[in-house]
């Protein structure tokens, strides 16, 4: 039993993925694997600092984070490119992490958090497919408060993806975190009984 949730940058996925773990699901995030295929010496980072540059290195050779943010946030075609590099090799990674757990726990349900799932075609991976919902300027605000973003460098995140709108009427289930954590609380474990998960 799996389900891909995703949502928009800062519309509460972690919040969401954690009320959901907290009943028992196993969970697998997109961005942590993100972070793994970057790590220093992996031939991935390699290729990033070979089509970025050696300046999106920090001393200690692991990736300038910030820094490669800063460039593809504001240039879509830099975007492009790094999606082509990452895309894959996250993908792959995913995938194995979701098989394996299947067969070694088939009655737990696998939650596979994916902020890009709309975007990069993947809803044929999930059985159903989760959307965590805010209006556009609720994910703006959380946004720009807790990663300390100007309102021009979270438009340029906001615009680098698929609009929250659209996500939500592909939705399968959608759950609607614009209200306090006790109401979003309400609804996963409406969805836990929904599901006959115990
Ligand atoms: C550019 C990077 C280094 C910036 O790192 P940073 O620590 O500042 O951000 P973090 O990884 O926490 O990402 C935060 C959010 O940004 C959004 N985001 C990240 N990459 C992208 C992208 N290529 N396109 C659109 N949105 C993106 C996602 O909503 C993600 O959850 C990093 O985001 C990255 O490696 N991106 C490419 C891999 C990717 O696509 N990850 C997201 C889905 S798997
Ligand atoms: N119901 C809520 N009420 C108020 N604040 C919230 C609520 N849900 C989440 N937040 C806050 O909004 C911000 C974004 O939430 P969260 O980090 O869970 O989003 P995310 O979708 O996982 O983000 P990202 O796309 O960057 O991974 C955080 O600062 C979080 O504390």
């Amino acid at each position: 039993m799996n389900i891909g949730l995703t949502g928009g940058i800062a519309t509460g996925k972690s919040t969401v993925t954690a009320l959901l773990a907290e009943r028992g699901a196993f969970v697998i995030d997109a961005d942590v694997i993100a972070r793994e295929v970057v790590l220093p010496g992996s031939p991935v980072l390699e290729k990033v600092a070979e089509r970025f540059g050696p300046g999106i290195l920090q001393p200690d050779g692991s990736l300038h984070r910030k820094k490669l943010g800063e460039i593809i946030f504001a240039d879509s075609q830099a975007r492009k490119d790094l999606d082509g590099l990452l895309h894959p090799p996250i993908r792959a990674l995913m995938r194995s992490r979701m098989e394996e757990r299947e067969r070694t726990h088939p009655e737990q349900l696998v939650v596979v958090d994916v902020p890009l799932l709309y975007e990069s075609g993947l809803q044929g991976m999930f059985e159903e497919v989760l959307v965590v919902y805010v209006p556009r300027h609720i994910q703006k605000d959380r946004l720009m408060k807790r990663d300390k973003l100007s309102s021009e460098q979270a438009e340029n995140r906001l615009n680098s993806q698929m609009d929250i709108e659209e996500k939500r009427l592909k939705a399968d289930i959608w759950i609607d975190n614009s209200g306090n954590l006790e109401q979003t609380a309400e609804q996963v474990s409406r969805f836990w009984s929904e599901k006959g998960l115990v």
